[in-house]
């Protein structure tokens, strides 16, 4: 495996319209997109841009937070706000430039790879790979979204 980018720190948070005005207003972030709806995974999502760096310049290819509200029915996020009620950090995402070559390293190195690779939240294949074998991080895998 070699390290790749990071490419969001993925936050469960009970509100993201409450989270929108903390970023903007504690955190002074410039770039907040506009929240949306995955209904496959049962989450709203809204990405924050950090600057890339530190003359905070901001830009798309600094790393993210990932912003992620469980929609009505969602279990995995709303089991994680049972426990965290205020939200917190919920996963580390990497990138990779090949999601099935990487899939069957962690598999082969022994980690628990949760379900098969499926398109995330910026429209590429991602997978979980399990915190108990991670450090305790829930941590995902992305592919690396092709140049426009
Ligand atoms: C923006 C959309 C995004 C995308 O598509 O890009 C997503 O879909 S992210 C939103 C939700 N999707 C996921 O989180 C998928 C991966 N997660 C899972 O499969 C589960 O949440 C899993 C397996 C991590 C835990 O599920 P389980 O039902 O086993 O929950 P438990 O509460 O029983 O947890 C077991 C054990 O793991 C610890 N845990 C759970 N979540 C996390 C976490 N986010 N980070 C670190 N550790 C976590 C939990 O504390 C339990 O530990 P224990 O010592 O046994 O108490
Ligand atoms: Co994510």
């Amino acid at each position: 495996m070699k390290l790749g980018r990071l490419n969001h720190i993925g936050v469960a948070t009970p509100s993201i319209a409450d989270s929108i005005v903390f970023y903007r207003d504690v955190m002074g972030a410039t770039h907040i997109h506009a929240p949306f709806d995955l209904h496959d995974q049962g989450v709203k999502v809204c990405f924050v841009d950090t600057p890339t760096d530190s003359r905070g310049l901001g830009g798309m290819d600094g790393t993210q937070i990932e912003l992620i509200e469980p929609l009505p029915g969602n279990t995995s996020i709303a089991s994680f706000l049972e426990k965290n009620p205020n939200g917190g950090q919920h996963h580390l995402c990497y990138e990779v430039p090949d999601i099935h070559a990487a899939k069957a390293e962690f598999e082969a190195m022994g980690k628990r790879v949760l379900g098969e690779p499926r398109i995330g939240a910026h429209g590429t294949l991602i997978f979980f790979v399990h915190p108990k074998d991670m450090g305790g991080i829930l941590t995902e895998i992305m592919e690396t979204p092709k140049a426009h």
